[in-house]
């Protein structure tokens, strides 16, 4: 990928627009994995096509399922997984979490590795899981082989799922081809992502999968045949963020087409915590309208369910009114980069005071300024530093084709956007 340095476009009045996302990423992941281990063939409507997914595309392709694209209609036709095969997981947490259990029923070596970041991504826990459960694995984070023998035992396993719920979807997502199935049990520190693990529930038991939730921290999954299914794919809602954060910086309305009236995905909790920084929406059946006054209240919230909206909540606060807090996300060190220090160190570029805590940041705003503002390969490092830029000039990406990983189109949806402003 070549590194494209850009300027974020000032805003010169309200931002008033509609824009339509792309799909979503997590549900686009879970909805290939599941179709790969289904029996029959499914289909996946309007995905995400961009990095990360096209990666975990190109990855059950080698291990043996056809993939189609035409349009936005994906067809997936499942063959028993089969190895050798080598899969490149790009900087996508939900392909090095969620694909070694499924690799696993392969017959033959899958053998993994990323980005040199994504070699600093936890996966320990997840791994040694899987030795528990009876699978041959070399190595504790990337690179790593598994050494598949064409079916995996399964059964009863205790993770600590602190660090990432990815950890618990991707053995999960695999379980119904284990042949006792899973019984996952987390124990430690609260696992965060909680939207996240009802996703994964709510599409294996769409899949046709057994799935038992009832106790808290620990998630059965009963071994049994998926058969394929049509999957409708939502827009990505925490692609939403700097979207909806623009109506609120500008003072104006932003209309993101097709917002799912109930979903399980976090970025639903964008209309909350944007609400209470100062912004008021209505859903209604083509879409949620958000609207901002241009004045921005500084908030005090636990975001851990919802840590992936961290960087846009984070620049909202450095241009807010009054101080915040924002909590419960010590995890998000190990997404794209760590975001704590990453954003500590960003907004503080731009004038705002900002304090990493052992479990968030305190953000106290400051006279803004322009600055070269470094995105560390993290898609939402840009969009958080497009945000900043709507109210601040001479804000410099060191790069902005990293938002290729979830959104390849964030340049021109953001431009075109920016296009509709009362100046
Ligand atoms: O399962 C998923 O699709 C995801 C789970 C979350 O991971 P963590 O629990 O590691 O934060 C989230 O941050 C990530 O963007 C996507
Ligand atoms: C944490 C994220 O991604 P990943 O799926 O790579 O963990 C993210 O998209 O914010």
């Amino acid at each position: 990928m070549t590194e494209t340095s850009w300027t974020a476009p000032t805003a010169t009045g309200p931002i008033h627009g509609t824009v339509r996302l792309p799909g979503s990423k997590s549900m686009t992941a879970r909805a290939l994995v599941l179709a790969a281990a289904s029996v029959d063939a499914s289909t996946l409507r309007r995905p995400l096509s961009a990095r990360d997914t096209d990666l975990m595309a190109a990855a059950l392709r080698g291990l043996g399922a056809q993939v189609t694209v035409e349009d936005e209609l994906w067809t997936i036709r499942p063959r028993p997984p089969r190895g050798p095969a080598h899969i490149d997981v790009g900087l996508a947490g939900t392909i090095m979490r969620f694909l070694p259990p499924f690799a696993a029923l392969a017959d033959g070596d899958i053998t993994f590795d990323g980005d040199p970041y994504a070699r600093r991504r936890p996966l320990k826990p997840l791994l040694d899981a899987l030795r528990s459960l009876g699978v041959k694995v070399t190595g504790d984070g990337l690179p790593l082989t598994v050494h598949g023998t064409g079916r995996v035992r399964g059964g009863e396993v205790t993770i600590d799922a602190s660090l990432s719920s990815q950890f618990v979807s991707g053995l999960l997502l695999a379980a119904t081809d284990f042949d006792e199935g899973v019984v996952v049990r987390h124990v430690g520190p609260p696992v965060p992502s909680a939207p996240h693990l009802k996703m994964t529930i709510q599409m294996l038991r769409d899949a046709g999968a057994g799935v038992d939730d009832s106790v808290p921290n620990v998630w059965r999954v009963e071994p049994g045949k998926l058969a394929g299914r049509a999957w409708n794919i939502e827009p990505d809602l925490s692609n939403a963020a700097p979207f909806l954060a623009a109506a609120l910086v500008t003072g104006g309305e932003v209309k993101v087409l097709d917002w799912p009236r109930s979903t399980t995905q976090p970025g639903d909790q964008l209309r909350i915590l944007l609400g209470q920084m100062g912004g008021s929406w209505t859903l209604d059946t083509d879409g949620l309208t958000f609207r901002g006054t241009g004045n921005l209240r500084g908030i005090d919230a636990d975001l851990s369910q919802v840590g992936e909206l961290t960087p846009v909540i984070a620049a909202l606060c450095a241009l807010a009114d009054s101080p915040s807090h924002l909590r419960g996300i010590g995890h998000i060190r190990n997404h794209e980069t760590d975001r704590l220090a990453a954003l500590a160190r960003e907004l503080s570029k731009v004038g705002a005071q900002v304090d990493e805590t052992e479990d968030g940041l305190a953000i106290t705003p400051g006279k803004p300024s322009g600055a070269v503002f470094e995105t560390y390969d993290d898609h939402r490092l840009a969009h958080a530093a497009a945000v900043i830029g709507l109210r601040v000039e001479g804000i410099e990406l060191t790069d902005v084709s990293c938002t290729s990983k979830t959104m390849p189109e964030f340049p021109q949806l953001w431009t075109g956007l920016l296009k509709g402003q009362n100046s």
